[in-house]
């Protein structure tokens, strides 16, 4: 058989070339980019690195973020080398490449969160930086823990999300995926004074959970508030929140509305539409960016890949920011 043409731009091998390969066809890496293994084969290394980390053992509710990576990676075959919203393209600016799945074990959720913390390391060790497609949100501990190790100082949060995840056991449970970022301040990963959710909503369990948010130091923009403020007005006050402090951003889909991303595992109504999300996500470009990652995704309850795809465009425009800010450098 031929060889896969691809897109070489700036010197950096990019996606299959789509309008010479079909692109549903062949091998399904994000964005239909080259595979880390085979650059490294070549001799090369990747300066953005993509990872799926395919785990959902500790979810509350719905299952089938295990199954989240395989099907944003298939939702993101459509996208294109240029970003008009950002007049950028990200995968000439740097080199990214798709690093596949980290081999988490289902039975053995400290297990599993410490392997995501170890090849987070690796896949981060020559200076890439890293964008993960999962999983359910217990994964962000982990890579938060690997985010502050190699920025050496607690870092920035921007965590879009329904829900706070700062809650504290389920079922006695510590790693859990509502768990998340109780865990990481309690480990003083975070930097208290810049931390913030975006788009939370929906019931809680008791008041108390706003008030132990707030201790950790979070502030929060609602879903509300987003509607009322606009995002023009949101964007400024993340900016202003977390000026040039090394960010981490988590990504959790069930921050977009139901009608926007049924496929996720505690969907919440009144959330945020993709375009609300896109248009916050690009206000974001320059901050300094250290690592993301977009979690929450269920095949299973999808419908017409619409959550497939919101999640594959959060990615584009995450990697967009990240590119930019690594050509910048
Ligand atoms: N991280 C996500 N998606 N959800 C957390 C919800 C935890 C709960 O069942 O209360
Ligand atoms: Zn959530
Ligand atoms: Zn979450």
């Amino acid at each position: 058989m031929r060889e896969i043409p691809r897109i070489i731009d700036n010197g950096n091998i990019g996606p299959v070339n789509s309008t010479l390969v079909p692109r549903y066809s062949g091998e399904s890496t994000f964005a239909l980019l080259p595979r880390l293994r085979d650059l490294e084969t070549a001799g090369r290394s990747a300066d953005i690195k993509i990872v799926g980390a395919p785990f959902d053992t500790g979810v509350s509710y719905r299952p089938g973020a295990r199954f989240g990576p395989a099907h944003i990676r298939q939702a993101s075959r459509l996208l294109r080398p240029y970003n008009p919203a950002t007049d950028t393209s990200p995968f000439a600016q740097v080199q990214v490449a798709d690093a596949g799945d980290m081999a988490l074990n289902p039975f053995h959720i400290e297990e599993a969160i410490a392997t995501v913390e170890h090849d987070a390391l690796e896949l981060t060790a020559d200076g890439a930086s890293l964008l993960t497609i999962g999983g359910d949100h217990t994964i962000a501990l982990p890579l938060l823990r690997a985010a502050s190790q190699r920025a050496g100082q607690p870092v920035a949060l921007l965590h879009f999300d329904a829900h706070l995840d700062t809650w504290d056991t389920y079922f006695g449970a510590d790693y859990t995926h509502g768990t998340p970022f109780r865990r990481a301040a309690e480990e003083g990963l975070l930097d208290p004074s810049a931390l913030c959710h975006v788009g939370t909503r929906g019931p809680v369990y008791s008041k108390n959970d706003l008030d132990d948010d707030a201790r950790f130091g979070f502030g929060i923009i609602t879903s509300a508030d987003l509607y009322y403020k606009g995002v023009e007005a949101v964007v400024t006050i993340l900016r202003e929140r977390i000026g040039d402090k090394p960010v981490y951003i988590s990504l959790d889909i069930d921050v977009l509305d139901p009608a926007h991303a049924p496929g996720t595992g505690t969907p919440e109504a009144g959330g945020l539409t993709s375009r609300e999300l896109l248009e916050m996500l690009r206000g974001l470009r320059g901050l300094n960016i250290l690592g993301a990652d977009v979690v929450e995704v269920l095949p299973s309850y999808d419908h017409a890949e619409v959550t497939g795809i919101a999640a594959a465009h959060a990615c584009y425009d995450l990697l967009s920011l990240m590119a930019d800010l690594r050509a910048a450098k």
